[in-house]
C-alpha cells in the first residue's frame, strides 16, 4: 500500500543502508537528494540495491526498491516539496551539513505553502547529535518569510530523533550495503498530523516521549565505546574496530568507560534501569567485536574536533558524570585518545594536531574542555593523555 512520498537527504551509508529501506517497506516512494551525481546516476541506473545484514545469525538480503535519485540542487527538489503525496523527509547527511540543505528544504516549504498544501509534513534528521533536527529548524527558519513560519507552525512537524545502526562503508557504489542493528527513536510530540496513539506506519520506528534519554542513551554509550575503541586503536595501529576491541586493555577501558557514562545515565533518566544498561553494554561490545563488520577506525574516529564538543560522546557522559559525583576516570582516557588522534587524512584531526603545537596540550585541553587545570578531570585527562603517548613510540 502506498503511504506517499518521502526525500531523503544524504544517499550514504546511513541513507541507503538504513533510513532509505525502512522508509520503503514502509510503503513511501523515496526520493534521495545527493550532492554526488555518480551516486545518484548510479542509484537511478540500477533502480534497486540489496542491504546485506552483517549479523551473526545469518538472515536473506533486502532488496530495496521503489526510489529514485536527485541532486539535491536541482529545482524539481523543491517542486516536489509542494506535493500533497510528499509526507516525510529525512536526512543523514552528517550535523555540519544540515546547513547547507537548509535553504533547499525552506525554499520547499515555501512552494508547499504557495501550493495551498494542508497535508501534514515531517522532518525528522536521522544524525548522530543532540537536537539535530532542531539545528536544521533553527538554520531553514532564517530563510523563511512571516507566513511560511506561520505555515510551518500549523503543518510542518521538526522531530528530533535517536539513530542507530551500524553501516560500515562500502567499496565501491555498486556494492551492496551492509548493516547489523537497528534503532530509529522519535520525538513523539514533535510530529504533525498523527494522533495520540498513531504512528507514521513505519516498522522499526519507534515513537517516544523521553527522546532526549534515547539519545544520550546512544550517544553516551554506544557512540562513547565506538569512538574510544576507534582512537585507542589507531593508536596500536588497528585497521578495524574489531581489531581494535581484539586489545584486552582496549576492551577494558571501553567497557569500564561505558559503564562510568551508564552509572550516570540510569540517574539522569530513570526510564533505564541498570540491569537495561548492563545488557546494553553487552550489545554494543558485541557488535564492536563482529568479526563480519570491517569497519574502519578512520570511519569511527571521523572528525574528532565535532567528536570532542562539549555535548557528545566524549565530554558529554563527563559532565552527566560530574552532576552526580562519579568516577570518570576512563572517560578521560577517551578524551586523551582522541586528542591523540592524527589521521593525515582527516581534515580536523589535521587541525587537532596544529592546535596542539600551537597551544601545547595543556593549553589544548582547557580549550577544548573548558576544564580549569587544578580540576580532576584536567589531571585525569593529561595523565591518560602522557601515558597513552607511549602507545604509538
Ligand atoms: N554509518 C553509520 O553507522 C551511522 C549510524 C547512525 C548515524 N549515522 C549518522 O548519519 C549521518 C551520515 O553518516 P553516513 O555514515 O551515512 O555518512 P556518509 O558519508 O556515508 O553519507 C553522507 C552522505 O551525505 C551526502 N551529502 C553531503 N553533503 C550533502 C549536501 N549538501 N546535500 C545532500 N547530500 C549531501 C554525501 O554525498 C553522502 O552521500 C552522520 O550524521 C552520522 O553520524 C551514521
Ligand atoms: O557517525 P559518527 O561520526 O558520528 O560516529 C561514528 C560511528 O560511531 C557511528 O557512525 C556508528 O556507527 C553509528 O552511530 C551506529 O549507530
Amino acid at each position: 500500500m502506498t503511504k506517499g512520498t518521502a526525500i531523503h537527504f544524504g544517499a550514504g551509508n546511513i541513507g541507503r543502508g538504513f533510513i532509505g529501506p525502512l522508509l520503503v517497506e514502509a510503503g513511501y516512494h523515496v526520493i534521495f537528494a545527493d550532492v554526488n551525481d555518480t551516486l545518484i546516476n548510479s542509484l537511478n541506473n540500477r533502480q534497486e540495491y540489496q542491504v546485506h545484514f552483517l549479523e551473526p545469525r545469518k538472515r536473506r538480503p533486502m532488496t530495496v526498491s521503489n526510489y529514485s535519485g536527485i541532486l539535491s540542487t536541482n529545482d524539481s527538489l523543491i517542486k516536489a516539496f509542494a506535493n500533497d503525496e510528499m509526507r516525510i523527509v529525512t536526512t543523514s547527511v552528517g550535523i555540519a551539513v544540515l546547513p547547507k540543505i537548509a535553504p533547499a528544504i525552506a525554499k520547499g516549504i515555501a512552494a508547499r505553502r504557495k501550493a495551498g498544501t494542508k497535508a501534514a509534513l515531517n522532518i525528522i534528521a536521522c544524525e548522530n547529535g543532540i537536537g539535530a533536527t532542531e539545528q536544521l529548524k533553527e538554520a531553514l527558519l532564517e530563510d523563511l518569510s512571516k507566513e511560511d513560519k506561520q505555515y510551518v507552525e500549523k503543518y510542518i512537524g521538526f522531530a528530533n530523533c535517536a539513530v542507530d545502526r551500524i553501516v560500515p562503508p562500502f567499496e565501491n557504489q555498486s556494492s551492496p550495503l551492509d548493516q547489523y542493528q537497528i534503532e530509529w527513536s522519535v520525538d513523539r510530540k514533535s510530529l504533525k498530523g498523527i494522533g495520540e496513539r498513531e504512528t507514521l506506519g513505519i516498522r522499526g520506528m519507534h515513537l517516544t516521549d523521553d527522546l532526549l534519554g534515547f539519545v544520550e542513551r546512544k550517544l553516551f554509550t554506544l557512540n562513547c565505546g565506538h569512538a574510544i575503541a576507534a582512537y585507542l586503536g589507531y593508536l596500536k595501529q588497528c585497521d578495524t574496530v574489531f581489531d581494535s576491541i581484539k586489545h584486552k586493555e582496549i576492551s577494558q577501558i571501553v567497557e569500564d568507560a561505558m559503564n562510568e557514562s551508564s552509572a550516570a545515565l540510569v540517574k539522569k533518566h530513570p526510564i533505564f534501569t541498570e540491569k537495561e544498561q548492563r545488557e546494553y553494554i553487552e550489545m554494543c561490545l558485541d557488535r564492536f567485536a563482529n568479526p563480519n563488520v570491517g569497519d574502519d577506525v578512520q570511519r569511527v574516529g571521523r572528525d574528532p574536533l565535532r567528536k570532542l564538543s562539549q555535548n557528545d560522546r566524549l565530554l558529554g557522559p563527563i559532565s552527566m558524570a560530574q552532576e552526580y559525583s562519579l568516577p570518570i576516570t576512563n572517560l578521560c582516557y577517551g578524551v586523551a585518545a582522541a586528542l591523540l588522534y592524527d589521521y593525515q587524512d582527516d581534515p580536523q584531526a589535521v587541525e587537532l594536531q596544529e592546535k596542539v603545537d600551537d597551544l601545547g596540550i595543556v593549553g589544548t585541553i582547557t580549550n577544548i574542555t573548558d576544564f580549569k587545570q587544578d580540576c580532576n578531570e584536567f589531571k585525569a585527562i593529561l595523565t591518560a593523555y602522557h601515558k597513552l603517548q607511549k602507545w604509538r613510540s
